[in-house]
């Protein structure tokens, strides 16, 4: 058993949330440029004044139910005083730059390195415009002259506050996920540097890094209990990656005895499972109607040879039966998002009505503005706190895309 840090510790996905990981909305969302949009994975430009309102309002309910709340800037800003720390971070971007000049290179570390913490931090999360570097004498090259467009050298990081998807607590080890998108990758790295360094999570050990190569991402991965972990094959979620994880899940943590694998449309609307289904009680889910006959599930267990991982593959049909078979309960309710209407399903579902967060069993945390989805959750006795989401909807994700989950505690 990891008996390391015990500040991690998530065995469910609706135990009472004790400390969770969120990033506030900052400067990132402010160099959205219409133009690059589609490749910063957005498709509109938050006002950001009123989207921090909102994310403040979204820390308040976690705090006053009773969640500790930590943000992602303050850890990297704290890991950034330790020299070492911060030369390795540095070292890591600079390797990283789309920049062929080692001159130009060398330019854009020494700055970056003479940085404090905090103007580090803003940075690493801003990004860096090209106009921002002051060239050196020995940057008089053609290349100083003849530069692409593109305005950064370093990107900024516009969907950080989507701290779900960079990172997992399964069991009480953390999974530092390797993003599918190039706009992304910079969000785990940065995460893993803070689970090396940073005391909050001393001892913590990782079942996987930012830099593997097969894709997976939070979004997809559900802790269903103690030992059911679903895991959305999906847009940004691979197959290689979801077998990696089961096969050390299956190897290394005694209680994970069931990967349950929903392969969802690989499509923007739906880039994870969490935004067409959620767990809201110990034998209740909420669901996209529109998915619930698309998606195909796969029963992940150990066994089988070892040269394919250790895994065996069984083919389920029905959601709702299989999800009783796993979770070892009579039956599941699948209450379906948008009301029983299609167009309000789909509206709602573009507004993240089924990305909802769990803070304890039967207590979700929902956007206000998804009012069907949450009528239906409240008919079907759970209870539904909202906030305003009319900025933060924007980068497409919920309440639960928004959160990290670091610590719950049991169902019992
Ligand atoms: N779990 C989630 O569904 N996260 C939402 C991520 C939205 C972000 N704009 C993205 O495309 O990655």
């Amino acid at each position: 058993m990891d008996t390391q840090n015990p500040a991690l510790k998530i065995r469910s996905e609706v135990g009472p949330l004790k400390t969770i990981l969120l990033h506030r909305p900052g400067g990132e969302l402010e160099r959205l440029i219409p133009k690059y949009l589609d490749e910063m994975l957005f498709e509109d430009i938050p006002y950001l004044a009123q989207m921090q309102a909102e994310h403040d309002k979204f820390a308040e309910v976690l705090r006053a139910n009773g969640a500790e709340v930590l943000y992602f800037e303050k850890l990297l800003e704290d890991i950034l005083e330790a020299g070492k720390v911060k030369e390795a971070v540095i070292a890591e971007i600079t390797a990283g730059l789309r920049v062929n000049s080692a001159p130009l290179k060398e330019d854009i570390r020494a700055l970056l390195a003479g940085m404090p913490p905090r103007e580090l931090t803003a940075t690493l999360l801003s990004g860096l415009s090209k106009k921002e570097v002051p060239h050196s004498e020995a940057e008089k090259r053609l290349s100083f002259y003849i530069k692409d467009e593109y305005p950064f050298y370093i990107d900024p990081l516009p969907n950080l506050y989507f701290s779900r998807d960079y990172g997992t607590v399964i069991g009480t080890r953390l999974s530092v996920n390797t993003m599918k998108a190039r706009a992304r990758k910079r969000e785990s790295m940065l995460l893993q540097h803070i689970a090396e360094h940073h005391p909050r999570f001393r001892g913590c050990r990782l079942w996987h890094r930012h830099n593997e190569p097969d894709s997976i991402e939070g979004g997809d991965i559900l802790v269903l209990n103690d030992s059911v972990i679903a895991v959305g094959c999906s847009a940004r979620t691979s197959p290689e990656g979801i077998e990696t994880l089961a096969s050390r899940l299956f190897a290394e943590d005694e209680t994970v005895r069931e990967v349950l694998v929903i392969q969802i449309p690989f499509t923007r609307a739906y880039m994870h499972l969490d935004t067409v289904f959620t767990m809201v009680d110990v034998d209740k889910f909420t669901i996209f109607p529109g998915i619930a006959d698309s998606a195909h599930i796969f029963r992940l267990s150990p066994g089988g040879q070892k040269n394919r991982g250790g895994i065996r593959i069984r083919q389920e049909k029905n959601l709702a039966r299989t999800l009783a078979k796993s979770l070892n309960l009579p039956a599941v309710r699948l209450i379906a998002t948008g009301g029983g209407d299609t167009w309000s399903a789909e509206r709602e579902q573009w507004n993240d009505s089924t990305n909802t967060l769990a803070i304890a069993p039967g207590k979700v945390i929902t956007y206000r503005r998804n009012i069907l989805s949450n009528e239906i959750l409240r008919q079907n006795g759970v209870e539904v706190l909202e906030i305003a989401g009319s900025e933060l909807v924007r980068g497409r994700g919920g309440p639960r895309c928004m959160s990290m989950p670091l610590r719950r505690s049991s169902t019992g």
